[in-house]
């Protein structure tokens, strides 16, 4: 059994000194709801003794994020870059909570091994790294920052549009180089062109403002109707976009339907001169097709700062071995390439650390899965310190029928004072607020509920 789901009970009352920030500054929708409902007395929730949980945190996670975990008196090891599958799954083993960015990819080979793992904190936007759904049915809950690295990167394509009209990589390559070569053959302004937006969600839409503020017409394409910001046009298909776009830029997520979703056939469709810039992930665009169409002059340009495969860490990595058409790609003129730094500035990285963190600790110490993208989203509110003999159960579990009512027989006998249940698919989410609990009880209503054959994780925060 892990620490984490250890119900053991407390020593002394140490670890109350030790109280969680009750207090949760994520923009998110969910804030308004988490501040109004905790109390100033909020009792602290921790089934175990907190210097006893290890984390684990990858890909140079920012100083923030490392604070919060620490401040709880989390065992913290803090790694710059990210490690590989078996590497990961060395580490992964005794570890209960762990912090990634876009390159660790936490596959269900690796969660297998994860014997103690309660949550993820992806801090960043994508949760494509991770197998959510194998995470769902183990119980690991995942959190990520849905927008706090929205602007960063919606301000890099802007700036990119730019360089690429005024062929700016280039001129400055070729100063570095001691070549004056002053030129405004194929250099335009941005003014009075269009941009066509593929992924109208937070980054689209962010660009869209941006964008229409240089003068640009936007349109764009969703799978969803989504209301149009300013003058904003949706087109209805891609096809559409390609054909009227002067600058095409990605903002979708990686999913099936996302993957080679630039292509030959679109290349094909688009306007001659045209510019491709691509943020989202790097298997959204075909990229040795990107190379024809760049080499046929279909395409005037191009940004890229997502690769199919990227290294681990910083270093001189970008090479044939990392992706066979590499050198190619190095070849071409007015090309920019930047290393996956979409989201990377002090105040996204900052955000998404407060952020995750926060959700981490939470989630830890109160069961909170509000934001979690992978499980149902239940939330009590903060038991107080007026209650305290009070016990928080929470108990993950296959969502089939009768469940409720086995779960009820056991905490049944009890005062239970709040309840909420949820389900997302194949898995539900039950937290109850059980008062007048003793140690005794504490333990008989984990060994039970653990007994049970819908069980997937029982934890028990007192
Ligand atoms: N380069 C970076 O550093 C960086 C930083 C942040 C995010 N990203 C990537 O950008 C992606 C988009 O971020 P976001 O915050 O705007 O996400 P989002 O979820 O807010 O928006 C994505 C939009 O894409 C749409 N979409 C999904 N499938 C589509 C399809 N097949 N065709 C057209 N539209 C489709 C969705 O409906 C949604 O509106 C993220 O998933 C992440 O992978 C990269
Ligand atoms: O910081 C990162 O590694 C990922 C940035 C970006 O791709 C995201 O998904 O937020």
């Amino acid at each position: 059994m892990s620490i984490a789901r250890d119900i053991r009970p407390r020593q002394d009352d140490s670890f109350l000194a030790t109280s969680p920030n009750a207090s949760f500054h994520s923009p998110s929708s969910h804030s308004s709801v988490l501040n109004r409902t905790i109390p100033v007395n909020a009792k602290p929730l921790k089934p175990f003794a907190t210097e006893d949980i290890k984390v684990l945190l990858l890909e140079n996670v920012n100083q923030t994020g490392r604070d919060i975990l620490s401040q709880q008196g989390y065992q913290v090891e803090f790694l710059k870059s990210s490690l590989s599958e078996d590497q990961l799954i060395e580490k992964i083993r005794d570890v209960h909570v762990i912090g990634i960015r876009s390159k660790t990819k936490l596959t269900a080979r690796v969660l297998k091994e994860a014997k103690n793992l309660i949550v993820i904190g992806c801090f960043c936007i994508g949760t494509n790294q991770v197998d959510l759904q194998y995470a769902a049915d183990q119980g690991i809950a995942v959190f990520n920052s849905p927008f706090s690295n929205s602007r960063s990167v919606a301000e890099l394509v802007i700036g990119e549009m730019v360089m690429l009209a005024r062929q700016l990589g280039d001129r400055s390559n070729e100063m570095h180089a001691g070549t004056w070569n002053k030129v405004s053959n194929g250099c335009w302004e941005i003014r009075g062109k269009t941009i066509g937006i593929i992924g109208y969600g937070h980054i689209g839409a962010q660009l869209s403002v941006l964008a229409e503020a240089m003068g640009m017409s936007v349109i764009y394409y969703d799978v969803l109707n989504i209301m149009s910001l300013g003058t904003a046009r949706q087109v209805k298909t891609l096809d559409d976009l390609l054909a009227e776009a002067d600058f095409i830029t990605c903002h979708v997520p990686e999913i099936a339907e996302t993957k080679g979703m630039i292509g030959q056939p679109q290349f094909e469709k688009m306007k001659k001169g045209s510019y491709l810039i691509n943020a989202s992930r790097g298997t959204v665009v075909d990229i040795p097709a990107l190379i024809d169409a760049m080499r046929s002059g279909k395409v005037a340009g191009a940004a890229l700062d997502v690769y199919p495969n990227e290294p681990a860490g910083n270093g001189d990595y970008f090479n044939s071995e990392l992706n066979p058409w590499g050198a190619d790609l190095r070849s071409l003129k007015n090309l920019i390439l930047t290393p996956h730094i979409g989201g990377s500035t002090e105040e996204a990285q900052k955000a998404i650390g407060v952020e995750v963190a926060q959700a981490l600790v939470r989630y830890a110490n109160e069961g909170s899965t509000l934001g979690a993208v992978n499980l149902p989203e239940v939330f009590l509110r903060s038991l107080t310190m007026d209650e305290p003999d009070h016990a928080r159960v929470i108990y993950i579990h296959k969502n089939i029928p009768g469940v409720l009512r086995k779960v009820n027989e056991i905490i049944g006998d009890h005062n239970v004072d709040k309840q909420m249940t949820d389900s997302r698919g194949d898995v539900a989410y039950l937290m109850a607020d059980i008062s007048n609990v003793d140690a005794a009880t504490i333990k008989d209503l984990y060994t039970r509920l653990e007994s049970l054959p819908s069980r997937i994780m029982t934890r028990v925060l007192y």
